[in-house]
C-alpha cells in the first residue's frame, strides 16, 4: 500500500494523529471512531515514510487477541517481513520477554515459571495453612487481589506490613510476605511480578534502560484509560528518553478499576507531558445512529461525565435498539438464540456476526443450553477454557516441572498424580520437611537420596518420592535433547496418562479428557522448528501468556458468547446485552458505591458501543441466581436513555428453535468445518439412559426426578423436575447423575 491510500483511508484528524511523527501525543475519543485504526496506520506510515526501522518501534495492546490482530492488519499493509520485526503484544507478554533476558539483573533466574491464578490460589493456600490461618475465615481471594492491588500500586511486603492498619490488612500483610518468599523460592513469577519487576529493573539499573531506550525509539499504546500505576510507570520510564509517545484511549471505557486501572492515567497525560499534542476523533465509523444515541444518552447521563463528547456517523439511523423484557432468564436466552436463527435464515447475518454478551461467566450456561438445542454453532470466551482444564494443567505441570523443578506448586500438583502411593500425610510432612529446611520442595526430595540424611518419612513413603524425583530429573534432562513432541509423548507414556483417565472417568469423558491433553501435544508441532533446548521454554511461555480471549478466533464463523469485559475493543455487527438489570449489570457489588457504579455504567456502554448494524437489550422478570428464583427488576441505567430510542418487546413465549428445524438449517448453511466440536451431529443413542421418575443428580441444580425422557439427533434430552422448576436438559451437556434410592 503506497502513503497516499495509507492517508486517503483516513478522515483529516486521524490523519493528522498518524503524521505528528514526534514528540507526545494524546487520542482521546469515543468508541468505534478509529483509535486503533489510526494506531495501526500510524506503524505503517512511520516506517514507510518517515523510514523508522520496524525493530525500533514498540506497540502495546490490551488483549493477546489485539495483539494478534494489530499483527494480522500490519502485515497486510506492510508485508510479512517488516510486521515480523515489530514488537506488538501486551504489557504482559512484552515485560515477560524482556525479563527472560535481564531478569537476572535482580539476581533472578531465566528460566522463571509464571503462575496464572490457579497456581497463585494453591500457593497461597499452603501459606495459610503454614501460617495457621483458616481458609473458610480468610478467604484466598479475597487476600490474593489485596496483594495483586498492592502489587499493581508497586507495594512490597514490607511497606505493606508499615501500612496495615485493620486486621484484615495485617493477615494479608503475613501472607504477601510468605506468598512472595514462595514464588521466589520456586522461581516463579505471578501476572503482577511480570510488570513490577520490569519496572524495578528500569528504575534500578538505568544501564538497562538505556538499553531499550536505545532499542525502541517510539512507543505506541492502545486503551491507555486502562492502564494501572506499574503499566504507567512502565510507559513513562520507556518514554523518558526520545519522548515519542503516542497513547489512545477513552476514559468513558475504562473498566478495569477493579483490576488497579487509574483513569488519572490518561486524563493527566496533558500533565506529564505539557507540550503533547491532543487530538479528538468525532466521527464513528463502526455503528447506527440510533445505537449511537441509545449509548451516548446513557453515557452522558453520569454524574462523573466531564465533557460530553459527541459522535457522529454516515452510517444512517439504522433500526432502533431493542428491548426486550423477558419472562425469565431461560426465556430470555431463547430470544437472543432464536433472533439470530432468524437473522441467519433471513441471510443478513452469518453467526460469526452475532454476539451475546453478559455481565458474569456464571449466565453463559443458559445461553449455551440455548445454542445447543437451536445446533448452532458457538464459543464461549472466557469459559472453562483449555488451559484451565484439569488434565491439560496436570500435564502442563509436568512440563513446568520439568523445565524447572524448583517449580513446587507444579509439584505439588502431579506429586500423586497418577496415583502412585504418596498420600496426603506424606505430601503434608513433605511441606513441613522443606519448609524446616528452607529449600524448594524438589531440592527437599533430592536430599532423601542420600542414604545418611534424617528424614521423617516411612520406607514405602521414601521410595514413592524417590521414584517421582528421578522421573522429573530424567526428563528435566531429557529435554535439552529431545525433540519437544517427543518428550512429550515420552512423558504421557510414563505416568500412564491415557490409562489414567480412563480410570479416573467415564469412557466418554475419559476419552474426551484424553483427546484435550492430545490437543496440547498438537500444539507442540508449532515448536519443531526452534532449537531443541529452547523449545520446551518457548511452548510455556505462550501458553503462560494466553488471555482469555485468546481462543476468540473470527475465522470461526460461529456466534460468541462473551462477557462484557472482554469485549473491549471487539466489533459485531449484531449484539445482543444481557441482564441489563439491578443486581447484574449494575452488579449487586456496586451499588453502595458511587464509583463502581459509574464503572458499571461504562461497562453497559463498553457493551452497546460493540455493535454495528443493530443491538438487542434485554433483561429477565425471574431469574435463578446462587441457587434461588429471584424476582428482577430493570437496570436504573435504561431509564437513561430515552423510551424513543428504544423498542420494546415484551415476552412473546419464545421457545428454542426445535432440532428438526436446525438440523435442516445446519446442513444447509453450513459446511462441516463450521461445526463446533460441541454441536457436530452424533448418531443416535440406541438406548435412553433415563426413565421417567427415576431420581438424577445435577451440579447445579441438586435432586430431580425424570419427567420424560426423548432421543434426539446425538443426545437424549431430559425433562428433569428440579426444587424450583422443570427444566429440559440435554443428557451429554448436563451430566445428569442417576440417584439410587435408600
Ligand atoms: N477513516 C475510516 N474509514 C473507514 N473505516 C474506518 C475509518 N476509521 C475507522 N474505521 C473503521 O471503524 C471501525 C472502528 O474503528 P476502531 O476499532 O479503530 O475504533 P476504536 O476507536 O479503536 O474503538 P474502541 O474504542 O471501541 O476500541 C473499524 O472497523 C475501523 O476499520
Ligand atoms: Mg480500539
Amino acid at each position: 500500500m503506497t502513503t497516499t491510500d495509507l492517508l486517503a483511508n483516513l478522515n483529516p484528524q486521524q490523519q493528522r494523529a498518524v503524521t505528528t511523527v514526534t514528540g507526545p501525543v494524546l487520542v482521546l475519543a469515543g468508541p468505534g471512531s478509529g483509535k486503533t485504526r489510526v494506531l495501526t496506520h500510524r506503524i505503517a506510515y512511520l516506517i514507510d515514510e518517515v523510514g523508522v526501522d520496524p525493530l525500533q518501534i514498540l506497540a502495546v495492546t490490551f488483549t493477546n487477541k489485539a495483539a494478534r490482530e494489530m499483527r494480522e492488519r500490519l502485515m497486510a499493509l506492510l508485508g510479512e517481513a517488516i510486521a515480523h520485526d515489530l514488537t506488538v503484544g501486551t504489557f504482559h507478554s512484552i515485560c515477560a520477554r524482556w525479563l527472560r533476558r535481564d531478569i537476572v539483573h535482580l539476581g533472578r533466574e531465566r528460566d522463571f515459571v509464571i503462575y496464572d491464578t490457579d497456581d497463585q490460589e494453591r500457593l497461597l493456600k499452603r501459606v495459610l495453612r503454614e501460617l495457621n490461618l483458616n481458609e473458610k475465615q480468610h478467604l484466598p481471594r479475597a487476600i490474593l487481589s489485596a496483594i495483586s492491588h498492592a502489587k499493581n500500586e508497586l507495594v512490597d511486603p514490607e511497606e505493606f506490613a508499615r501500612h496495615a492498619r485493620t486486621y484484615f490488612d495485617e493477615i494479608v500483610a503475613r501472607c504477601y510476605a510468605r506468598y512472595q518468599a514462595l514464588l521466589y523460592e520456586s522461581n516463579a513469577l505471578d501476572f503482577d511480578d511480570l510488570l513490577g519487576e520490569t519496572v524495578r529493573l528500569f528504575s534500578n539499573y538505568p544501564a538497562v534502560l538505556a538499553e531499550y531506550h536505545q532499542r525502541y525509539r517510539f512507543l505506541l499504546v492502545d486503551e491507555y484509560q486502562d492502564t494501572n500505576r506499574a503499566q504507567y510507570l512502565l510507559v513513562r520510564a520507556l518514554a523518558e528518553r526520545d519522548r515519542n509517545l503516542f497513547v489512545v484511549g477513552d476514559e468513558a471505557q475504562s473498566i478495569y478499576a477493579w483490576r488497579g486501572a487509574d483513569i488519572r492515567n490518561i486524563l493527566q497525560f496533558e500533565h506529564d507531558y505539557p507540550d503533547a499534542t491532543v487530538i479528538m476523533l468525532e466521527q464513528n465509523y463502526r455503528s447506527t445512529q440510533a445505537i449511537l444515541d441509545a449509548a451516548q444518552a446513557l453515557i452522558n447521563a453520569s454524574p462523573q461525565r466531564k465533557y460530553a463528547k459527541r459522535l457522529w456517523t454516515t452510517n444512517g439511523t439504522g433500526d432502533q435498539v431493542v428491548l426486550y423484557e423477558a419472562a425469565n432468564d431461560e426465556d430470555e436466552a431463547a430470544f437472543a438464540v432464536s433472533e439470530i436463527m432468524r437473522l441467519i435464515a433471513e441471510g443478513t447475518a452469518r453467526p460469526g456476526d452475532c454476539a451475546i454478551m453478559y455481565r458474569m461467566n456464571a449466565q453463559s450456561r443458559l445461553v449455551e443450553e440455548a445454542l445447543i438445542q437451536s445446533h448452532l454453532p458457538y464459543q464461549v470466551i472466557g469459559g472453562v477454557r483449555f488451559y484451565e482444564r484439569k488434565e491439560v494443567k496436570d500435564v502442563l505441570a509436568y512440563l513446568r516441572l520439568v523445565a524447572n523443578p524448583y517449580d513446587s506448586v507444579s509439584l505439588q500438583r502431579v506429586i500423586n498424580w497418577p496415583g502412585r502411593g504418596i498420600g496426603e500425610r506424606t505430601v503434608n510432612e513433605l511441606l513441613v520437611w522443606a519448609t524446616r529446611l528452607g529449600v524448594p520442595l524438589y531440592q527437599a526430595l533430592s536430599e532423601l537420596a542420600d542414604e545418611t540424611t534424617e528424614y521423617p518419612f516411612a520406607a514405602r513413603a521414601r521410595n514413592a518420592l524417590l521414584d517421582f524425583y528421578r522421573l522429573i530429573g530424567e526428563f528435566h534432562s531429557l529435554r535439552q535433547r529431545m525433540p519437544l513432541g517427543e518428550l512429550i509423548d515420552y512423558l504421557l507414556m510414563r505416568i500412564e496418562a491415557q490409562a489414567t483417565l480412563y480410570q479416573e472417568y467415564e469412557a466418554e469423558e475419559a476419552e474426551d479428557r484424553w483427546r484435550n491433553v492430545q490437543e496440547l501435544r498438537n500444539a507442540a508441532i508449532n515448536y519443531a522448528n526452534l532449537p531443541i533446548e529452547h523449545q520446551l521454554a518457548a511452548f510455556l511461555e505462550d501458553i503462560a501468556l494466553v488471555a482469555d480471549t485468546d481462543t476468540l478466533d473470527r475465522n470461526n464463523d460461529v456466534v460468541t458468547c462473551i462477557t462484557l469485559h472482554q469485549a473491549k475493543g471487539l466489533e459485531f455487527p449484531y449484539v445482543f446485552v444481557l441482564g441489563v438489570e439491578e443486581g447484574l449489570l449494575p452488579h449487586s457489588r456496586s451499588t453502595n458505591d458511587r464509583n463502581q457504579l459509574e464503572e458499571e455504567r461504562r461497562l453497559l456502554y463498553v457493551g452497546m458501543t460493540r455493535a454495528q448494524r443493530r443491538l438487542y437489550l434485554s433483561y429477565a422478570a425471574q431469574r435463578a441466581m446462587f441457587g434461588r428464583v429471584t424476582v428482577c427488576s430493570r437496570s436504573r441505567f435504561l431509564a437513561d436513555i430515552p423510551p424513543t430510542s428504544l423498542k420494546l418487546l415484551r415476552r412473546r413465549g419464545y421457545r428454542a428453535v426445535t432440532v428438526s428445524q436446525t438440523t435442516m438449517f445446519n446442513q444447509r448453511m453450513l459446511t462441516p468445518d463450521h461445526h463446533d466440536k460441541r454441536t457436530t451431529p452424533l448418531p443416535l443413542p440406541r438406548q435412553a439412559a433415563f426413565v421417567p421418575g427415576q431420581r438424577v443428580y445435577h451440579a447445579t441444580f441438586g435432586e430431580g426426578i425424570v419427567v420424560s425422557s426423548r432421543l434426539i439427533e446425538g443426545d437424549e434430552e431430559v425433562t428433569v423436575r428440579f426444587a424450583d422448576r422443570e427444566r429440559r436438559l440435554l443428557a451429554s451437556f448436563a451430566r445428569l447423575q442417576p440417584l439410587t434410592d435408600g
